[in-house]
């Protein structure tokens, strides 16, 4: 998994080893620059004698380093020093007056170029991004000191060291100007004359807690971070502005050590789950396993109106590897479900986690479903005297209208952003879609204070808010996932995991929110494995759960 931690705690754990002299930025700049020279030698990879590829050259390249006044454009210079001594061609344009001395010191030595940006006699932001990008002009001339750099080439890679985890609001002054230009004057994504972006700890401008974007960003093709992840990294909007990853570990003790972390308990604000840890935390039946012990999931889901919700959350608790699946709803629908999965049964019994809501209608005639769902609900969370132990429950859809008590943690609301909106303006929040898909941390977790369910808050990531300390960001799904039905397979999907651990959720509630995160990552992983890199159809996602769980336990 990756843990993200807040500026702060990261900022407290570097403490100890500055003050013992270890040299922490003359370590994360000597492992961004590794990193910086791996990318670019595999950009530039030739064909090989036995037919594959080999890593190329990188003498040469050129290298546009973007400098604030901090340490965070300090480890852009010395990265940059460390690729001068390598034969790069390196420039550095100062955002500020002051930069880090050491740094820029460093990056002289090595024969780096520098341009002091838009200070007095400075270059105008417009000609560094013309220079960067590659157009005629440039930023040459009378500021330019110093070897290298050819004007009218471009760079072939761009370290964005405006700011880092001292940033503040949205990013201002000359470094705004700068990644404005920049985001007029570059290439468009996945033109080959683009140059390679590296976001040195964080791509400037993003809320470093989280994951807001609220100015001007220069979208990262990899972000190099220090010490461990930052929440941002991970949270949308902004996790969607650093591409690819890479965690450079300097001895930070982030969690205590010892007895220590046991007693201060401290987690990371953040977390994303990756493929062994979902394969880890898979139950796998035995020989001792049964239907009940596997997990039974009540579907309330479906309505005349829309039928196919009923068969796509049943279809998908099932191929999850539900014990069983019963459906709930009227006759027609029913039908329809057994129909396409003759494995469900429609008689009432135990249920060890319900799925609620798919396929309800806005308004009007519900045939029943909204009653049954309610009941369901009053049960699962242990509110009908006489129904039982309580249970988990997936909230989705049309039901997320019917909380109208506090639930327990162990009921996962699974809204998307305009659902989320709606339910907090039922409770008096003044709230739209927007807001929601600007903040998702945020407003993901007033709505975990405001019901006490776990939020699972759907979107291009998924940003999940349970009791627990620790949030959870996935963004695991290709963006073809976004197509009517995917929220119902999620739903059934989400409701086998959970009744296959129904007494443990309920006995520790804060647990719902790691298995909801999980998944959210199986949905993903389920829909590029229906049809890699194309469109996907709900039935198809819910039809490839089998084979990614197999494929997840082969990690094991
Ligand atoms: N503390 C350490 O020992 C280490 C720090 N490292 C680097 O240091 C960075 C943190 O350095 P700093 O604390 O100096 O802070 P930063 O370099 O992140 O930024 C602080 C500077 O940016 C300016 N600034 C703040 N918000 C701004 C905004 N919205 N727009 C424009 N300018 C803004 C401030 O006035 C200040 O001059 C980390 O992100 C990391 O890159 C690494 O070298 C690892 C070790
Ligand atoms: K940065």
């Amino acid at each position: 998994m990756i843990e993200a931690w807040p500026a702060a705690d990261v900022r407290a754990a570097e403490e100890p080893l500055l003050a013992a002299g270890v040299p922490l930025m003359e370590r994360a700049a000597f492992a961004l620059a590794a990193v910086v020279r791996r990318d670019l030698a595999r950009r530039r990879a030739v064909p090989g004698p036995d037919g594959g590829l080999v890593e190329g050259s990188v003498r040469g390249a050129r290298v546009a380093l973007l400098v604030g006044a901090g340490n965070n454009g300090g480890d852009a210079l010395h990265a940059g020093a460390f690729l001068a001594r390598r034969g790069l061609a390196v420039t550095a344009y100062l955002a500020d007056e002051r930069v880090h001395d050491g740094g820029l010191a460093a990056l002289r030595g090595a024969g780096g170029r520098v341009v002091v940006v838009d200070a007095g006699a400075g270059a105008a932001p417009s000609a560094v991004a013309t220079e960067v990008a590659g157009g005629a002009g440039g930023a040459g001339g009378a500021s330019a000191a110093g070897a290298g750099g050819t004007a009218g080439a471009g760079a072939d890679v761009v370290l964005d060291g405006l700011v880092g985890i001292g940033a503040r609001g949205p990013l201002r002054g000359t470094g705004a100007a700068v990644v404005a230009a920049l985001l007029e004057a570059l290439p468009e994504p996945g033109d080959p004359a683009r140059p390679w972006v590296v976001a040195v700890d964080v791509p400037s401008g993003v809320g470093v807690d989280d994951g807001t974007v609220p100015g001007p960003v220069l979208p990262a093709d990899r972000t190099v971070t220090f010490g461990a992840a930052k929440p941002g990294l991970l949270l949308p909007p902004a996790t969607h502005l650093t591409g690819a990853g890479a965690v450079i570990d300097l001895g930070l003790e982030l969690a205590g050590t010892g007895a220590q972390a046991a007693a201060s308990a401290r987690r990371p604000a953040v977390v994303r789950l990756e493929d062994t840890d979902v394969a880890r935390a898979w139950p796998v039946p035995g020989p001792a396993d049964h239907k009940y012990t596997r997990g039974v999931v009540g579907v309330v889901a479906g309505t005349a109106t829309y039928p196919g919700a009923a068969v796509l959350a049943s279809s998908a608790a099932v191929r999850a590897g539900a014990g069983m699946v019963r459906y709930q709803g009227p006759d027609a629908v029913g039908q329809a479900v057994v129909a396409a999965r003759p494995e469900v049964v429609t008689a009432g019994g135990r249920v060890q986690a319900w799925v609620l809501g798919p396929g309800f209608p806005a308004e009007g005639d519900d045939d029943g479903q909204r009653d049954r769902a309610r009941a369901a609900l009053a049960a699962a969370s242990g509110l009908l005297p006489g129904a039982g132990a309580p249970v988990p429950a997936v909230v989705d859809a049309g039901a997320l209208a019917l909380l109208d008590h506090r639930c327990p943690g162990w009921v996962v609301l699974t809204p998307h952003a305009g659902e989320l909106a709606a339910l907090l303006r039922s409770r008096g929040d003044d709230v739209d879609r927007a807001a929601v898909e600007a903040h998702p941390l945020r407003w993901a977790r007033r709505a975990h204070e405001l019901t006490g369910a776990t939020v699972l808050l759907k979107g291009g990531a998924t940003v999940v808010v349970g009791p627990g300390p620790t949030a959870y960001a996935q963004a695991d799904a290709p963006g073809w996932l976004a197509t009517a039905g995917a929220g119902d397979v999620l739903a059934g999907l989400l409701g086998t995991m959970l009744a296959a651990r129904s007494a443990e959720v309920v006995a520790h509630p804060e647990r719902a929110a790691e298995i909801a995160a999980a998944a959210a990552l199986v949905h993903g992983r389920a829909a590029e494995r229906a049809n890699p890199g194309g469109p996907v159809a709900a039935l198809d996602v819910a039809g490839a759960l089998p084979g990614t769980v197999a494929a997840l336990l082969a990690l094991r």
